[in-house]
């Protein structure tokens, strides 16, 4: 190869297997960085619904560098095994968010277990973005048999979608996802089961809390089934002491002498110790909100003027008042910059407020 060509972020053609959410996120970004890639899941719409969106070819494939099995938690062992098999040359990984029985299930040196820390609530091809895995997490979860050279083609794979790559065991790393996502799951799914009991119009005074609790509530039922009983001895450690703390915490709301305040203290030490999603430690973030219309372009217009003022959009929400024909968007920026942000919009003839 020419010296100047930058070196390819896999040596050869990719096979994606499960072209849901995250099987086609990975094809879509791998796709917009020039990797040849091909797809493959057990519902043909699924493939041609991916590659419709650019995330690959349905062709079938001859010798694959690299084959993503990203398929639910119960069929990637049966899933990987047989890509093993058939591509004997490729490296094989995962995506599953379980790793215990994977890695057990598969213990070929050219497998290499997987999990990027990013999803949706929804699932199927229609969800996916080429830019899901930017800034997150990527658990790399190689076993004493497994070949160095098939972790560093996952690692440059990961780290080339946006990930920062976090190499770990299988038991920590299901210990770690059962605090870090499992658990949150189900007590969101349970906060979100309440509404169901919600009396006449109560709902209607839903705000933008109770939205950031209950969003991951939605998601597909099946796969967090499987999640759930794949990973359920450390879900269920974590649930014994999680009903401990809510025994404490009902008899002091009760007792009504300020206790709870305890819990709250937690509740916010909890949250200044998860880092932000640049590396280690957490970044101070600040948000603006800006009132607009809700009509075609409004958005995009916000956006043109706020890359215009140089800043950097680090998060946003979009909160819309009911029955208004408005919206309100949180602006999220690196705390130093927020005064600027607001300036630049006033400038901009925007209503923003902080
Ligand atoms: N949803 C998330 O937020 C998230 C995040 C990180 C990792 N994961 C993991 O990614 C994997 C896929 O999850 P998803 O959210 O993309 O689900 P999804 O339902 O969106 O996609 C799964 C796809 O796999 C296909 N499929 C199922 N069984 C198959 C088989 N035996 N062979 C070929 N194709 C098959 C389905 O038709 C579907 O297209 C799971 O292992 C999950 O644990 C999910
Ligand atoms: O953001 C979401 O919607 C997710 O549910 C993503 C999430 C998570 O808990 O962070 C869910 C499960 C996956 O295994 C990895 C990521």
């Amino acid at each position: 190869m020419s010296a100047d060509l930058p070196e390819p972020v896999v040596p050869g053609p990719v096979l994606v297997i499960g072209c849901g959410l995250i099987g086609t996120s990975v094809a879509l970004g791998l796709s917009d960085l020039g990797v040849r890639v091909h797809l493959r899941d057990a519902r043909p719409a699924n493939v041609e619904l991916a590659a419709s969106l650019g995330a690959g070819t349905p062709d079938p494939v001859q010798d694959p560098a690299l084959v993503v099995v990203a398929v639910p938690p119960a069929a990637v062992v049966e899933t990987a095994l047989a890509a093993l098999e058939e591509f004997p040359s490729a490296v094989v990984t995962d995506v599953a968010s379980v790793k215990t029985h994977v890695c057990a299930g598969v213990t070929d040196p050219r497998f290499v277990g997987g999990h990027p820390m990013a999803g949706k609530e929804r699932s199927g091809p229609m969800a996916g973005s080429g830019l899901l895995f930017e800034g997150r997490a990527w658990a790399v979860v190689p076993t004493e048999g497994t070949d160095p050279e098939a972790v560093a083609v996952v690692e440059r794979v990961a780290t080339a979608l946006g990930s920062v790559v976090r190499r770990m065991d299988a038991a920590s790393h299901d210990r770690a996802v059962a605090l870090v996502s499992h658990v949150p799951h189900l007590v969101s799914a349970l906060t979100a089961g309440l509404l169901t009991e919600a009396e006449g119009d109560d709902l209607l005074l839903a705000g933008q809390g109770l939205r950031d609790v209950i969003r991951i509530a939605g998601s597909d039922r099946g796969l967090w089934v499987d999640i759930i009983g794949s990973n359920a001895g450390q879900v269920g450690a974590i649930l014994d002491d999680l009903a401990v703390r809510l025994d404490d915490l009902r008899a002091a709301v009760r007792t009504a002498d300020g206790s709870v305040g305890e819990h709250l203290d937690r509740g916010r030490a909890g949250v200044a110790r998860v880092p932000g999603k640049h590396g280690a430690h957490p970044i101070a973030l600040a948000g603006v909100f800006v009132s607009i219309d809700d009509t075609p372009g409004e958005l995009s217009r916000l956006f043109a003027d706020i890359g215009d003022a140089g800043i950097n959009i680090e998060d946003m929400r979009i909160d819309h008042e009911l029955g208004r024909l408005v919206g309100v968007v949180e602006v999220v920026v690196q705390a130093g910059a927020a005064e600027d942000l607001h300036t630049a919009l006033i400038e901009r003839g925007w209503a923003a407020f902080r």
